[in-house]
């Protein structure tokens, strides 16, 4: 898709943080940050180690409250947000230190991401009741789709701690999707591949997005391999905002090539 299609995809403001402030103790992690994320779009948080990206995510996601600020997801606002909530509202997140059940096949671990959409009780998909039984041949089906479309369809009954490390980044990411989620939250989707493994990552990326109009966060500390996925990018350092835009806008920003210059941090 070019980059006009792109543009036209792209809706109104699904996700706004407004002069969000985090503090463990002493440790100010984000000051005043506010940025917004449109429907459809790849909005990419980058910056140094220490920046504040993880932090930003876990706000997101409802792990951390902020001491100060507003989030407003799909028009509700929140001072607070739950982790259940924000399940419960459409964001689904992948791991940087995979959250993958190792012993489990492929096929398995994805079907988890599942469950948490299934509406039958225990009780009744245990006696293979008929609407139970439905849902999950519907459920089974969803999930074998998405298998065929990450391309694992080799490795369906294979456990995944014998995959190598780029395609349990696959399954993963794979175990996210099958939640439908409206938000997807991917934390340093490409650390630790080669440069390969991240050229088949940011291709999923990219396919996700357009396949399943999924809007989509990333934060990312290697600012190379987020450029060409990203629609907008924001820049934080030692948790503050520094640069917001679009790819082209925020590599030509002297604060950002300034941060990442001394990024010794
Ligand atoms: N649970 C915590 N308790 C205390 N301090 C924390 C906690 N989490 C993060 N911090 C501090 O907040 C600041 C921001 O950290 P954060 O992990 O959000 O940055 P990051 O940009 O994700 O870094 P990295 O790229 O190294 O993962 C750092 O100074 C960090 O030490």
């Amino acid at each position: 898709m070019s980059q006009a299609a792109r543009d036209q995809r792209i809706g109104d403001i699904i996700l706004d943080l407004q002069n969000i402030s985090l503090a463990f103790g002493g440790v100010k992690a984000l000051t005043d940050i506010s940025f917004d994320v449109r429907e459809h779009e790849i909005r990419a948080i980058i910056g140094p180690n220490g920046a504040g990206k993880s932090s930003m995510l876990n706000v997101i996601n409802g792990v951390y409250t902020p001491q100060h600020g507003e989030i407003t997801l799909a028009g509700n606002k929140f001072t607070k947000m739950n982790s259940r909530r924000a399940a419960e509202m459409g964001i689904a997140r992948t791991f940087q230190n995979l959250a993958l059940f190792k012993g489990m096949s492929v096929l398995d671990n994805i079907m988890t991401g599942r469950n948490l959409r299934m509406t039958s009780g225990i009780l009744a998909q245990a006696f293979r009741l008929g609407s139970a039984e439905r849902e999950e041949i519907a459920h089974r089906e969803f999930v074998e789709n998405l298998i065929d479309f990450l391309e694992i369809q080799a490795y369906r009954k294979t456990p995944v701690g014998r995959l190598p490390y780029g395609l349990q980044k696959r399954v993963d990411l794979g175990r996210a999707l099958a939640m439908e989620p409206r938000i997807l939250l991917l934390d340093e989707p490409m650390a630790g591949m080669n440069i390969e493994e991240k050229q088949d990552m940011s291709r999923f990326i990219l396919d996700v997005n357009e396949e399943y109009g999924t809007t989509i966060v990333l934060i990312e500390h290697d600012m190379g391999v987020v450029m060409d996925v990203s629609d907008r990018v924001v820049v934080l350092d030692y948790g503050k905002k520094i640069g917001d835009g679009m790819p082209d806008e925020v590599r030509q920003n002297p604060e950002v090539i300034r941060a990442y210059l001394g990024a010794s941090h």
